[in-house]
């Protein structure tokens, strides 16, 4: 009519109504299709390798000769695989009703062109719908060549099934998310060309934040015997563990616990047949991993999912069962020289009891009962340092604050205790005086030149309005020689963190992990937790947008939601 001409007839044209639909493939697609074709008052069959419940009255054929023999119009919504090469071809074809049609819009290897075209030829079909086919232009410049061109009972389209603007932007989320998802957490589910593997998160407060090691290598005899050797000769604990495997390539993902994966990652990129080793348990040391860490800070005692007041041992057990990465807390030493968990220093605040800590013996100390939200009395005692470690051991991180004055004796109870690799200690040092800071106070294996993974300290930098992008530049240029995993950085102010978080960032890319605390507006870059509970993209958002990769707060149930909804954690 385009073109001035007007044909009204009849010929050729038929109501769907009570015409039968065979469905080959009744996936997401197959199923949806099906609901739409009984809303057009359509009788519907389907054929599935995979036993599945039927939507509507929809109901399972016999077998695909059935469906091909019974169906009006056959659809195919099946995925290309060996198992679906050319499973339309002449005897199919043949088996089909003499006027029925064909919509092939699942993979062009699929059906084969040439016997559909001779079907169509024939006028053995009376139509079919192609949008895919086995060889498809890879640009709109390329010719399109097919034994179906010229067949006016042939409706061609270009593989356009998706191509709607919001399918493709349902398509680059999920594209994006499943990277997200390979990256941090080592999953391949739907991937074309590597086994799909997927192992879940251990749940529950029993769990240790266990170090993930992915491995590929080739799939042949004795491989996984290796592996395993390695992780025993380590003595690292396997939580959990998932092998897939196609022809050529096996992919392991393993959960180990906590301690230092990193050895265990070099034997097995020893072993010949390796392909690919990576760890997440480099989460922590590893600059370049992009997994965003949840650190909560006095341990978890606010928001959704505390356990009890700050610094406490159910506060260490809430934020271990909800799966943080790391619990800060604070360490002050009594008169009698042992350590305990208070933030204060005096006791006056969070307990019964009233005095500085440094005047009190440890006995005096734990006379007294912590106080809740409240301040009223709990049954709690106030816990050592050594209590607190062994809660955390081979279960989470452990940031020390206020140790400032004893990292040495700190850091040689952890690795009495066996937990050198997952304690941190932190200052705020100037970074002319950091390396003799480090070693006056004893630590000078943590000075920069020895190897990185071993350090356990890291530098604490405050910026604010009046500090200059390049004099903050330099302050961390000069404290990256130290090799620390990574650099609590606080901005005083919404003004400075505009203005400084990107090349901050941008100078930590790759060198260290950019620590950032939610707690306060005066270190948050003016983006503190209350605004989080509100809007956690304009705080937490920014953040991880930004480049931090490590964040600290008193809401981490809220934080790890958030990270978890962009697939930034597990
Ligand atoms: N033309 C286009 O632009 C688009 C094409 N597609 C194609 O459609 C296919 C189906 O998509 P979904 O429904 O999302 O996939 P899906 O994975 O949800 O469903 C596929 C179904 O096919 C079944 N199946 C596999 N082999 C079979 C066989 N030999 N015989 C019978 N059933 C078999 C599976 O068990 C599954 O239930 C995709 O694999 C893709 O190739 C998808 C989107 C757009
Ligand atoms: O149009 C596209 O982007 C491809 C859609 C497609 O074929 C698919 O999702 O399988």
């Amino acid at each position: 009519m385009h073109a001035g001409r007007w044909r009204k007839t009849s010929a050729g044209s038929h109501e769907v109504r009570g015409r039968t639909l065979g469905i080959v493939g009744y996936g997401r697609i197959g199923s949806q299709v099906s609901v739409l074709a009984e809303a057009l008052g359509m009788r519907v069959i389907y054929h599935d390798v995979v036993p599945t419940l039927a939507l509507g009255n929809a109901r399972p054929a016999a077998s695909l000769e059935h469906l091909l023999r019974e169906s009006d119009v056959v659809t195919l919504h099946v995925p290309a695989t060996e198992g679906t090469s050319n499973l339309i071809g002449q005897r199919e074809l043949g088996l089909m009703r003499d006027g029925a049609m064909l919509l092939n819009n699942s993979r062009g290897s699929v059906v084969n062109i040439d016997a559909l075209g001779e079907a169509l030829r024939s006028s053995h079909l009376a139509g079919a719908a192609v949008d895919v086919f086995p060889h498809e232009p890879s640009s709109n410049d390329e010719p399109f060549e097919s034994p179906l061109r010229g067949l006016d009972n042939v409706i061609l389209t270009p593989h356009v099934g998706g191509s709607t603007g919001e399918a493709q932007e349902a398509i680059a989320q999920d594209v994006a998310t499943k990277l997200t998802r390979f990256i941090n957490v080592g999953s391949t589910t739907g991937a074309v060309n590597v086994p799909n593997v997927e192992l879940a998160a251990q749940p529950g407060g029993e769990r240790a934040r266990p170090h993930r090691i992915l491995h590929f290598h080739k799939n042949v005899p004795g491989v996984l015997g290796k592996l395993h050797e390695a992780l025993s000769a380590h003595g690292a604990n396997v939580s959990g563990e998932v092998l897939g495997t196609n022809q050529e390539l096996g992919y392991v993902v393993v959960d180990v616990d906590p301690g230092d994966s990193r050895p265990v990652v070099e034997e097995l990129e020893a072993i010949p047949e390796t392909i690919r080793v990576r760890s997440i348990l480099r989460a922590w040391h590893d600059a370049d991993d992009p997994t965003v860490l949840v650190v909560a800070h006095r341990a978890a005692h606010r928001g959704p999912g505390a356990g009890g007041p700050e610094n406490s041992l159910p506060s260490i057990e809430a934020a271990i069962a909800m799966g943080c990465d790391m619990i800060e807390v604070d360490v002050r030493r009594t008169i009698d020289g042992h350590f305990v968990l208070m933030h204060d220093t005096t006791v006056d605040r969070t307990t019964t009891g009233k005095g500085r800590v440094d005047e009190l013996t440890l006995e005096q100390v734990r006379e007294l009962r912590l106080l809740d939200g409240d301040g009223l009395p709990t049954v709690l005692a106030v816990p050592t340092l050594r209590e607190a470690l062994l809660a955390c051991r081979g279960r989470i991180m452990v940031n020390l604050d206020k140790a400032r004055g004893y990292l040495a004796e700190c850091l040689s109870l952890a690795t009495q205790l066996g937990m050198r690799n997952h304690v941190v200690l932190k200052a705020r040092i100037q970074s002319e005086d950091a390396s003799d800071y480090l070693r006056s106070n004893g630590l000078d294996d943590l000075v920069g030149g020895q190897s990185p993974h071993t350090l356990s300290f890291m530098p604490i930098v405050a910026f604010d309005e009046s500090t200059d992008a390049p004099d903050a530049l330099l302050e961390l240029t000069s404290l990256a020689v130290l090799h620390a995993p990574a650099i609590e950085v606080c901005l005083d102010g919404e003004a400075a963190g505009d203005r400084l978080i990107y090349p901050v960032a941008n100078l930590l890319d790759g060198r260290a992990r950019l620590w950032m605390n939610s707690l306060w507006d005066s270190i948050s870059g003016g983006r503190s937790d209350s605004r989080a509970i509100e809007d956690p993209h304009a705080v937490w958002g920014w953040m991880v947008d930004n480049g931090v990769t490590v964040i600290q707060t008193d809401e981490p149930q809220r934080l790890l939601e958030y990270l978890r909804s962009r697939g930034l954690h597990w």
